[in-house]
């Protein structure tokens, strides 16, 4: 509800209820405690979506007051039936819930902010408290999913990642597709994810909705809001090791997301002091790097062009995009040649490989590692960050607080790209030669340094991935969250909302 008239949406609306005759008394979270037969009542009260600073949302509740209860019958039953009709919103959810993530808070964050809003609209909504890590990802390869209509991750980016890859193989394992096939071309899940952040860093959440707010999330899943998004697949040696939706980080995040991993105890903040340790032992990585980038020259990381509501890039590559029908005969359209318009190589000493397939903006960093990726343009921009002093990687990682430009170093290379490669080099105590050993997945340098240089892992959204060479590929809009990506706060957005979901 816009607050300088009383025009209410009727797409933000949570639900509509009858009120009791004296008015009832509001429990903490908003919510009368007693519902009133609908028949003797003379008022219902209409609950709506209101839109508080920073992006969060609020239930907001408006009451109105009939003289004849048969109008008032009348009232609540049309918008029931209006509300209804807005297809996108979801009746069965299916939710899991991480007792272990973040500040293990994840079923408290259910129980008094979620659920009592869940019954509000209506929904039914079947709850897992996951048992053990990979609980979810099983689970999803048996349930029936086929009468939900979405599922709901209450954790962190490790746990939607869980989800996130059991949704996904499910599908292919339906449709007939080979996942472990690099260039096959993934059916999309019809489900929607939603995300309740009960996490460590929450960035997928944060980057979808803008903020980092259980309420929030939950009021973007009752109204059935809906953003595509991409997905990257991370196989090595034509076997899929894993999907990612947001972060991948090979070097210094890898070596963070490694040592915090064997601190969760310390909760969310296991990460900056993982993070300070890996900075003053800031590790070299020789490697290759192979890329595809992305074909449309228009769209880079260094536009500024912020990927929001509505977004015109994503609309335009969704357009392009669209999900051709799978034909095992059909042989995949395979980019394979090196030069201009093709692939492209960059081997070096690395800091960091990233790769940011959307903005990865968090509270870490509130416009993202990479600020100006988009959740839906079948991009991830490549962010490789060479050897170079201390004190100028401290400048870099201090620029991810402000809003500057973090790429701004000579030791900097950010592409936006649709597929890339990464071959570590193994260092070895032998005569000095080179040779190049595709089969092994590693190109092997042969040279008289003492030791050999332990690799790095992958950070892939906070899991580890134990595998250095890697082939990453961005599917466009893969899949679809219950989100509407990053609001304007200021002017209404272009595009109606859910005009991406067909
Ligand atoms: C000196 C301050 C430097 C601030 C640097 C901020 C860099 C922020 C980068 C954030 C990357 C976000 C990508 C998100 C990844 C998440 O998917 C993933 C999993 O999330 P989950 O826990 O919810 O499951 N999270 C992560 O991998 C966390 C990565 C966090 C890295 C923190 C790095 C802190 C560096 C501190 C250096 C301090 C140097 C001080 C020298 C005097
Ligand atoms: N019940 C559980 N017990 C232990 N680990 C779990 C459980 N459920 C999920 N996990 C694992 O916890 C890890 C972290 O989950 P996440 O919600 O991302 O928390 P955080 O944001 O703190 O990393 C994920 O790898 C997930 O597989
Ligand atoms: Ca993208």
């Amino acid at each position: 509800m816009s607050s300088d008239s009383n025009v209410l949406d009727l797409s933000e609306v949570i639900a509509v209820t009858p009120v009791e005759k004296h008015g009832g008394q509001r429990n903490k979270d908003g919510f009368s405690d007693i519902e009133l037969t609908p028949i003797s009542c003379s008022r219902f009260a209409v609950h709506y979506v209101e839109k508080k600073r920073g992006r969060v949302w609020r239930p907001g509740r408006v009451t109105f007051k009939c003289q004849d209860p048969t109008v008032c019958r009348e009232w609540i039953d049309r918008l029931q039936e209006r509300l209804n009709q807005e297809y996108l919103r979801p009746r069965r959810l299916l939710v899991f819930v991480n007792p272990f993530g973040g500040k293990k808070r994840g079923v408290q964050i259910y129980q008094q902010k979620v659920a009592p809003l869940f019954d509000l609209a209506r929904i039914k909504a079947d709850v897992i408290v996951t048992e053990r890590a990979g609980h979810a990802q099983d689970l999803l390869q048996e349930l029936e999913l086929n009468k939900l209509d979405g599922i709901v991750c209450v954790g962190g980016d490790g746990m939607f990642s869980e989800i996130l890859n059991g949704l996904i193989v499910r599908t292919q394992q339906e449709a007939g597709v080979d996942k472990d096939w690099l260039a096959a071309e993934l059916v999309r899940p019809h489900l929607r994810i939603g995300i309740i952040p009960a996490g460590s860093t929450d960035a997928v959440s944060y980057a979808t909705v803008g903020v980092n707010d259980p309420v929030t999330s939950a009021l973007h899943i009752i109204i059935g809001d809906c953003q595509p998004l991409d997905v990257s697949s991370v196989h090595y040696r034509s076997q899929l090791l894993r999907y990612n939706v947001s972060f991948l980080g090979y070097g210094f995040y890898g070596d963070v997301v490694r040592d915090s991993d064997l601190r969760r105890w310390m909760g969310p903040t296991r990460y900056d002091y993982s993070g300070f340790k890996k900075f003053c032992r800031r590790k070299i990585y020789e490697g290759e790097v192979a890329f595809l980038p992305c074909a449309d020259q228009g769209s880079s990381p260094y536009d500024q062009i912020r990927c929001t509501e509505g977004c015109l890039v994503c609309k335009q590559a969704g357009e392009k995009n669209k999900p051709t029908p799978f034909n095992p005969s059909e042989e995949p359209r395979a980019v394979e040649t090196f030069g201009p318009g093709g692939w492209q190589r960059v081997r070096g000493r690395f800091i960091a490989i990233n790769a940011a397939t959307n903005s990865c903006a968090c509270k870490k960093t509130p416009k993202g590692v990479s600020p100006a990726a988009h959740l839906a343009d079948g991009c991830t921009d490549l962010i490789l960050i060479h050897a170079t002093p201390r004190y100028r990687f401290l400048g870099h990682l201090l620029k991810h607080l402000t809003d500057s430009d973090r790429f701004n170093h000579s030791f900097i290379e950010v592409y936006r790209v649709r597929e890339f490669k990464f071959r570590p080099v193994i260092i070895e105590e032998t005569e000095d030669e080179q040779v190049e050993d595709e089969e092994a997945g590693v190109l092997s340098r042969r040279n008289r340094r003492r030791n050999t240089r332990r690799n790095s892992v992958w950070n892939c959204d906070g899991e580890i991935i134990d595998q250095p060479a890697v082939d990453v590929k961005v599917h466009c809009q893969l899949i679809k969250l219950f989100a509407r990506g990053i609001e304007e706060t200021k002017q209404s957005s272009c595009w109606p909302v859910g005009c991406f979901c067909a």
